[in-house]
């Protein structure tokens, strides 16, 4: 029993946050992973200038016909279901099942699951083809761990981040997935360890589709990572956090935050990441 707990202790304090940050930040930047993002209309462009910005290389490419001949030179894929309309959903899963049987990593956006059964069961069937992250804000994660509705405001939460600790668990031991629950402390979680990274600025929220964007970004870092995925997913929410406070520093509300943040995650420097990097152990 001592030696499990001495091993526990050895696993929290081994992972350095802010030099893996670096790491997986400088990875990206090098390697320049080819995101394919089947994503809401919203969320497009907002979502492939933060790739471009992060030094990923993203593609919106949604129809089925062509998934036979592009998702085989992906080198990860994100879902997000935020516009989501009947005829999408088979691009989705067909999407999804070829990067699972190719080896490579998906993550699901359940963006407002709570709001319809459609977008439920739409959720509930891509959990089945086993992404290797679910993020979604609070009551987006409550709601698909329960496989219930009625809990959110149209996209936005109606609940904290902290709020969702239990049901993120119980997903990511259901699923196998990554969970990450974002919010003013985004909440990672494998089912066992539970992460916290404090970085980000509420102006963030004022943004449309920051949460759309930041799961893009997370496929980008467990690109570079995938057989890390609880490391990559908390590495991608703390720099994504940490562009959102130095571009704050220029912003003079929502729209500027938006440019100045895209600017930021641009130009981050090893310095940045290392003094502002701010990464938890939880549970
Ligand atoms: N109060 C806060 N303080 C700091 N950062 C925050 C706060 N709220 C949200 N964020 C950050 O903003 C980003 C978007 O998170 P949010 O929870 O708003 O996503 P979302 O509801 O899915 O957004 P959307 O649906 O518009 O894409 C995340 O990077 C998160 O860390
Ligand atoms: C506002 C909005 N509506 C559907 S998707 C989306 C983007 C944020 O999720
Ligand atoms: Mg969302």
């Amino acid at each position: 029993m001592e030696e499990v707990e001495e091993k526990e202790e050895q696993k929290t304090v081994s992972v350095q946050w802010p030099l893996k940050v670096w790491s997986l930040t400088t990875s990206v930047r090098t390697s320049s992973p080819l995101i394919q993002c089947i994503t809401n209309f919203v969320s497009m462009d907002i979502m492939a200038n933060t790739l471009l910005a992060a030094g990923a290389s993203p593609a919106m490419l949604h129809a089925l016909q062509e998934l036979q001949d592009f998702t085989p030179h992906i080198h990860a894929l994100c879902i997000n279901i935020g516009t989501l309309s009947p005829d999408w959903l088979p691009s989705m899963k067909s999407a999804a099942q070829a990067a699972a049987q190719l080896g490579k990593p998906w993550v699901l956006d359940p963006v407002a699951v709570f709001a319809s059964e459609f977008r439920l069961r739409a959720c509930l069937e891509l959990l089945g083809l086993r992404p290797s992250v679910v993020r979604g804000n609070a009551s987006e994660v409550i709601a698909l761990a329960n496989a219930s509705t009625g809990t959110g405001k149209g996209v936005d939460s109606i609940h904290e981040s902290t709020d969702a600790v239990d049901a993120a668990k119980s997903l990511a031991r259901a699923s196998g997935a990554v969970v990450a629950v974002s919010g003013a402390v985004d909440i990672i979680t494998d089912g066992q360890q539970v992460i916290g990274v404090h970085n980000g600025v509420a102006m963030m929220q004022k943004i449309t589709a920051t949460g759309c964007a930041v799961t893009a970004l997370i496929a980008a870092f467990i690109a570079v990572d995938p057989s890390h995925p609880l490391e990559a997913t908390a590495s991608a929410l703390s720099v994504f956090g940490v562009a959102g406070e130095m571009g704050m520093e220029f912003a003079r509300g929502p729209a500027s935050l938006r440019m100045h943040l895209i600017d930021a995650l641009h130009g981050l420097d090893q310095a940045a990441i290392l003094s502002r990097v701010k990464i938890t152990s939880i549970e």
